[in-house]
Formats: C-alpha cells, sequence, structure tokens
C-alpha cells in the first residue's frame, strides 16, 4: 500500500478570470474546488491508476470535511488525523497566467501530531511512506523526519516530495526518490538549474550522497532521470496546457506506480512524463485513458555519464 502523508492539506479553489485586474473587481467565469495537497493528489492520482493507496495526514474543518468527502466520492481510502483548526483554502487564479496564494497552515497540537506518528508506527516493509507538500510551522523542525524513522524501522520504503527547508531537513535521510524542480533544486543548492545538464550534474550528486532515484522536473522543457545505473532526460509533447497544479504531483504518483508493478526505473520515469503533462492537458488530474494516449508522444533518451560528472 502506498500511504501519501500531507502535514498541509488543502482545499484548491480554482478561479478563472478572463482578464484579472488587481484592484479592482473582478468577476470569475467559472470556480471548482478540488480536495488538494501533493500527497492527496498523488493518493487520487493512485486510485485512478490502479494502485492501492491511503493519504493520511492532518485534516479539520469543514474544509477537511470536504476532502474526506472527495476522497469518498472518488474512492480513495484515507484514514486523516482530526485536527481542532481548520484545513487552508488554495487560490489558483487562472487568467491567461497562473497565479497562487496558498494560505497557512492550522496549528497542530503536540496531542495531534503524535496521534499521526502512530499512524506511521503501523506501516510494514510492503508499505510506501510518500510525504508531500509544506510543514506547518507549528510542528518541531524535526518531525517529518520522526515520521520517516517511524516507517523505516517497520521496513516501509520512503518518497520525499517537499521543498524549501523542508527538504533540506529531509535529505540526509536518503529517501529512495525525491521529485523537485528546477527552481526547487536551485534554491535548495543556491546554485541556478536552467539546463538539462545542470540538473543532471547536481541529481547525480544527490545520487552519491545516498538518495536512490531523483527526478528534475523542468515544466514544459522537460525532466531529467538519474539513479545510480544511469541519466535520462525526457521530453513532454507540446500541447494546450490547461492547469500545471499537480502536474509534479501526477509524475510522482505514475513513478511509485510503476515501481510498485515491477517496471525498471527509467521505464517509470517515462510513464511519470507522461502522467505529469497529462495532467497539465487536463483541467483537473489526468486519467489512466489520458497518461496512455500521452506516453508514446514523450521522448525519452539516454545521456552519458561522463556529461554529468
Ligand atoms: N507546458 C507543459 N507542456 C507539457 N508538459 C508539461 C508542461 N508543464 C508541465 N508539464 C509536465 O508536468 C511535469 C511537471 O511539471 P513541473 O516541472 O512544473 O512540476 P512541479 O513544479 O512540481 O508542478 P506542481 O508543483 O505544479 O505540481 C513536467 O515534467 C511535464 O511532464
Ligand atoms: O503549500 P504546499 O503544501 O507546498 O503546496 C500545496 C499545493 O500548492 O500543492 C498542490 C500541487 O502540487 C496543490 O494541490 C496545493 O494547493
Amino acid at each position: 500500500m502506498i500511504y501519501t502523508c500531507t502535514l498541509n492539506p488543502a482545499v484548491d479553489y480554482v478561479v478563472r478570470v478572463e482578464d484579472f485586474q488587481a484592484g479592482g473587481l473582478n468577476r470569475s467565469e467559472s470556480a471548482d474546488l478540488y480536495a488538494g495537497g501533493k500527497g492527496i493528489n498523488v493518493s487520487r492520482l493512485l486510485k485512478r491508476l490502479g494502485s492501492d493507496t491511503c493519504a493520511i495526514g492532518f485534516a479539520g474543518g469543514f474544509t477537511g470535511d470536504f476532502i474526506k468527502s472527495e476522497l469518498d466520492r472518488e474512492g480513495v481510502f484515507h484514514r486523516f488525523t482530526s485536527v481542532n483548526g481548520t484545513t487552508r483554502i488554495n487560490v489558483k487564479l487562472k487568467s491567461g497566467t497562473e497565479t497562487e496564494i496558498n494560505g497557512p497552515a492550522p496549528v497542530i497540537s503536540e496531542e495531534e501530531a503524535n496521534r499521526l506518528v502512530q499512524v506511521t508506527s503501523e506501516l510494514t516493509e510492503r508499505d510506501w511512506l510518500h510525504i508531500g507538500g509544506s510543514v506547518p510551522s507549528s510542528l518541531p523542525a524535526d518531525y517529518a523526519g520522526t515520521l520517516i524513522d517511524t516507517a523505516r524501522k517497520k521496513g516501509a520504503r520512503v518518497v520525499v516530495d517537499t521543498s524549501g527547508a523542508a527538504l533540506k531537513e529531509l535529505l540526509p535521510y536518503n529517501p529512495f526518490f525525491i521529485k523537485p524542480n528546477h527552481h526547487e533544486l536551485s534554491e535548495l543548492l543556491g546554485t541556478d538549474v536552467n539546463t538539462k545538464e545542470e540538473a543532471a550534474l547536481i541529481a547525480k550528486k544527490l545520487i552519491d550522497g545516498g538518495i536512490e532515484n531523483v527526478i528534475v522536473s523542468m515544466g514544459g522543457e522537460g525532466a531529467v532521470f538519474v539513479n545510480k545505473e544511469s541519466v535520462y532526460f525526457a521530453s513532454p509533447p507540446t500541447g494546450t496546457v490547461k492547469n500545471t497544479v499537480g502536474a509534479g504531483d501526477s509524475m510522482v504518483a505514475a513513478f511509485m506506480a510503476k515501481i510498485e508493478a515491477g517496471l525498471e526505473p527509467h521505464k517509470a520515469f517515462h510513464w511519470a512524463v507522461a502522467a505529469g503533462s497529462a495532467t497539465a492537458f487536463s483541467d483537473d488530474l489526468c486519467t489512466k485513458a489520458e497518461v496512455e494516449q500521452v506516453y508514446s508522444r514523450v521522448k525519452i533518451m539516454k545521456l552519458e555519464q561522463e556529461g554529468t560528472q
């Protein structure tokens, strides 16, 4: 079972405005609500791809109830830890460009935090623990690390998809897989990552440090995959981009689903890029059929290891 842990879930309020004017009264053409947060997106896609998954994390208030009812509607298992506070709402404004306003996390008490650690202590060696998204500031700095240690003691495989300080904090735990985008990688290392060669070079260093699989996504420019054996680059097909929210999460979901199904990592990477693009071309997360349609249009090539050293 792939457990996704979203410490700071959100209701994503996706609003479309024809010609947004800052400081003026804008009327939206459409507004949609989605159960959001990185782990929740990953679980929703895993379910669509046919993998066993369960979403865990903190949920509270009417927004927490909305997320649970949406997951129930889609048949996604969940086991959230209830909190007193109210799960945030994240605004995704689409008006030519995409603008995001992600809300603040509710305060998580020590007792609530301990209850989630208990859930991760019930994982087994057949399970994965994916930790995705931001970490509420009320939690101790080493909280996500505690979850990883707890799950690892039970033999679970760990995947990390956080950014900023949280990612830096968790790299020494040597996750099985990470998928930063090139901006997150630049921020992490304080150096610009703009090309596939630069991405491959940095990813190789992370692999040498003990992480098993790294995908660096670069939006419409493609993505780089590095593990101990090889370095690959994939370029996505062109298409009409409708929504990139959750595109990265779709990559993570497809990579885990295909590794779980026994595929070699570079083949799982090919599916990951297809899933990311299929979501970018859809209004919501993509479907399995959409991933299959995009798959043959993704160009994948092996890069020389020497070029990355
Ligand atoms: N313009 C685009 N055209 C085709 N595919 C795209 C485009 N933008 C994103 N994608 C697909 O989505 C994947 C992930 O995109 P990106 O690098 O923006 O991830 P991300 O920043 O983690 O996304 P998010 O945090 O919004 O989920 C890319 O590797 C690619 O497959
Ligand atoms: O604020 P965080 O936790 O970093 O990111 C949260 C978020 O932007 O990530 C998902 C897309 O990846 C959205 O569903 C959600 O709103």
